[in-house]
């Protein structure tokens, strides 16, 4: 068996849709239709972005759950991670899974659709419907590759207020999101306080730390040093980096688990055999399983769109925005905060989550602090973590009675 980075067939992984059958689900879907993969906002106007360049035409891919009450007072903005989509609560048109939080959100569940109106959009620079660097360029006509502009965590959410604005819903109930939606949620309550009831920053930061950026330039330059990159022009080339960008997943996935959970779910197990190889095949589970993570994710994700959003990671530091100290980022800010944690995560460590806590105290903003206790890292909050349920409930509930919901 080859030792790089190719198919287990000994575990059987079966292979995802490719990149056409990806690209022939965004381009047919172009419909209002909630029931469609995808709902399309193009905007009329350009996106300014951050890096001064000014984004047009431009479009937001979204998906919604529920109904917008006659007040437009229900609003629920859920905020992405890194590799996520606007298919939070409905089955993937791609890998065929549930939707990525339907843990968390839907009819009875603490983000409850039955009293709720829930938006979730892709964001600007993924690869999912939103406008990237996957997206055809209108000066070219070829793909953007790596003539589209660095993207920020703030023109995520610029992009987000104006997909808002477009259905109506002046201000919301509730922002929430993990990671990279944990950030999108701090950059809403800092740019638009007055739009944002409640707020909820999961297993995320104020600012992307040192060996977090160190991560993410390991994994770029994973995706850069695979020749068929192309310099980011491999969609014109009809070449595709998969080796490159499943490394970077591998390496990444590391990030999100724990030592603990490895542990518990592969230790030094071997994979379908009894004794070594003496080769580099994967002869234990865990490199098969990172194998299988690398290679599934290169059916469903854009190397330069991951290129993109890890940068837009590594540029967050919502205190340097503010003068270098984080409180004022929210300060006069009547939003309510729950800030939550995971023991186990050592990417946004508890720590990164105090420090945000700590500014919202010195400016006298309300918050509640949630650590949870999980051996399952940092992308517990994408599993089932009945700890985080309970809490995430508690405080929507008095959150919307606050409301008047
Ligand atoms: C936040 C957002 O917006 S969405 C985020 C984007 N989505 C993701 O990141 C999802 C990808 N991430 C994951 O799957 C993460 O592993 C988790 C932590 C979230 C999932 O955790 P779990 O549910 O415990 O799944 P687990 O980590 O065990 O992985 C299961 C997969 O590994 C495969 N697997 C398990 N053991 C092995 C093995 N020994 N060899 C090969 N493959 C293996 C399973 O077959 C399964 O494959 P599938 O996902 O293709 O069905
Ligand atoms: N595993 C998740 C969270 C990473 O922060 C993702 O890929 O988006």
């Amino acid at each position: 068996m080859d030792s790089t980075l190719t198919p287990n067939a000994e575990h059987g992984a079966e292979s995802l849709l490719r990149d056409e059958a990806r690209r022939a689900v965004y381009e047919a879907s172009p419909a209002s239709d909630p029931r469609s993969p995808v709902m399309l906002f193009s905007a009329d106007e350009p996106l300014a972005m951050d890096s001064g360049a000014r984004l047009a035409p431009f479009q937001v891919a979204y998906q919604t759950a529920g109904t917008l009450n006659a007040q437009r007072s229900n609003a629920v903005l859920i905020c992405h991670a890194l590799t996520g989509d606007q298919h939070f609560a409905h089955r993937h048109p791609v890998t065929g899974k549930p939707g990525w939080w339907e843990t968390l959100v839907g009819p009875g569940k603490p983000v409850d659709t039955d009293r709720y109106f829930v938006v979730c959009s892709n964001v600007i620079g993924s690869c999912m419907g939103s406008t990237g660097p996957a997206s055809l360029n209108p000066e070219t006509g070829r793909p953007y590759g790596l003539d589209f502009p660095l993207v920020t965590i703030r023109d995520m959410v610029r992009a987000q207020a104006m997909l808002l604005d477009r259905l109506g819903i002046p201000d919301l109930f509730l922002c929430i999101g993990g990671s990279m939606g944990g950030m999108q949620v701090l950059q809403w309550a800092s740019l638009f306080p007055e739009r944002v009831f409640a707020a909820m920053p999961i297993a995320t930061g104020a600012r992307h730390s040192a060996q977090n950026i160190a991560f993410h330039e390991v994994g770029r330059q994973a995706i850069m040093a695979d020749p068929a990159w192309a310099d980011g022009r491999y969609l014109e080339e009809g070449t595709r980096p998969a080796k490159g960008l499943g490394v970077a997943r591998m390496g990444a996935h590391i990030t999100y688990l724990s030592e603990p959970a490895l542990h518990r779910k592969f230790g030094r197990r071997l994979q379908n055999r009894a004794a070594p190889t003496f080769s580099f095949n994967a002869d234990f589970q865990i490199e098969s399983y990172l194998r299988h993570q690398g290679l599934s994710f290169v059916e469903r994700f854009d190397a330069n769109a991951y290129l993109y959003l890890t940068r837009a990671m590594d540029y967050f530091d919502l205190a340097e925005d503010h003068g270098g100290v984080l409180g004022n980022a929210f300060r006069g800010s009547k939003t309510r905060f729950c800030v939550m944690s995971f023991t186990s995560d050592w990417l946004f460590p508890t720590a990164d989550s105090r420090a945000i806590v700590h500014a919202l105290n010195a400016v006298a903003a309300p918050v509640a602090f949630v650590e949870v206790e999980s051996d399952k890292g940092h992308d517990a909050f994408l599993l089932d973590e009945p700890a985080m349920f309970s809490a995430a409930k508690g405080f929507i509930d008095a959150a919307a009675r606050a409301r008047g919901l």
